[in-house]
């Protein structure tokens, strides 16, 4: 990654809480940077402290140590660059696709036509052109997250968090979603960082992969995919890189 321009840098970030009055370490000294337009994954045991990782970054929560630099600025608390694809998608049950998509900017007072524009853009990119006025419970699981990651671009953020956006979802659709997610970055060229627990799918999509230890989370190593994508999961060098990765993931406590 030599020559690339880094976008956010986590310093030194801790996060502990306090539980039956006794601290607790959920993350430990968590050092790394992303690269721009880079696809970062962040790849860990269960409860390790990937969602607190991210949502420091977001800005949900703060750190008790350390600080989050975004283009070589300390930031603190949510930042309209960082957007972000939740895990268990959050839309509007009485609001329709389109409306569930726009709400960002609409929120920010950006005028109807403006907004539908930007919103019908991201409909089309994820696939549900033709499903603006369905309402959430007319749409598959799959088609929930294509809803919530065309709202998080439709914000246009420098920066997209997604907490292991396809772990609901059965595995014929996380396969097409993750080809699907890996089309959308290729087209719409920005910084991801993607929370998975799941080892192919962190070599199927990422430029680097971070992984994490059990928890208090810290780096236990970063990896370089340099395979071509789209990924073959079954060749020789993509079944050594996952399995090397495997060898040195910590078990799920
Ligand atoms: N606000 C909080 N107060 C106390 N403990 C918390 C809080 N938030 C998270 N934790 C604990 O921190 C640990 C890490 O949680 P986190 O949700 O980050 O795990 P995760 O790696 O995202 O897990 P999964 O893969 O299951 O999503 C868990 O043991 C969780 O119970």
């Amino acid at each position: 990654m030599d020559g690339k321009k880094v976008k956010l840098s986590l310093e030194h970030i801790s996060q502990s809480y306090i539980l039956n009055g006794k601290a607790f370490d959920a993350v430990q000294d968590v050092n790394f940077d992303v690269y721009d337009s880079e696809f970062l994954v962040i790849l860990g045991p269960g409860y390790c402290g990937k969602t607190v990782l991210l949502n420091m970054i977001s800005g949900l929560e703060e750190p008790v140590d350390g600080q989050i630099r975004l283009d070589g600025e300390v930031i603190h608390g949510s930042d309209s660059r960082i957007g972000m694809v939740f895990q268990k998608t959050s839309l509007l049950p009485w609001k329709t696709v389109m409306e569930n998509v726009e709400v960002g900017p609409k929120m920010a007072g950006v005028p109807k036509e403006e907004r539908r524009k930007t919103a019908q853009k991201y409909i089309n990119l994820v696939g549900l052109q033709g499903f603006e006025k369905s309402y959430p419970n007319e749409l598959s699981g799959g088609m929930k997250q294509r809803v919530g990651i065309a709202r998080a671009y439709t914000n246009s953020p420098e920066i997209l968090l997604m907490d292991e956006p396809f772990g609901a979802l059965d595995a014929q659709t996380r396969y097409s979603m993750e080809e699907e997610i890996q089309k959308i970055w290729q087209s719409e060229k920005r910084t991801i960082i993607f929370v998975t627990n799941n080892i192919e799918e962190a070599v199927y999509l990422g430029d680097r992969i971070v992984l994490l230890s059990n928890r208090p989370a810290h780096v236990k190593a970063i990896y370089d995919i340099d395979l071509p994508r789209p990924r073959d999961t079954v060749s020789p060098d993509f079944l050594r890189i996952r399995k090397e990765i495997s060898d040195n993931t910590d078990l799920a406590l």
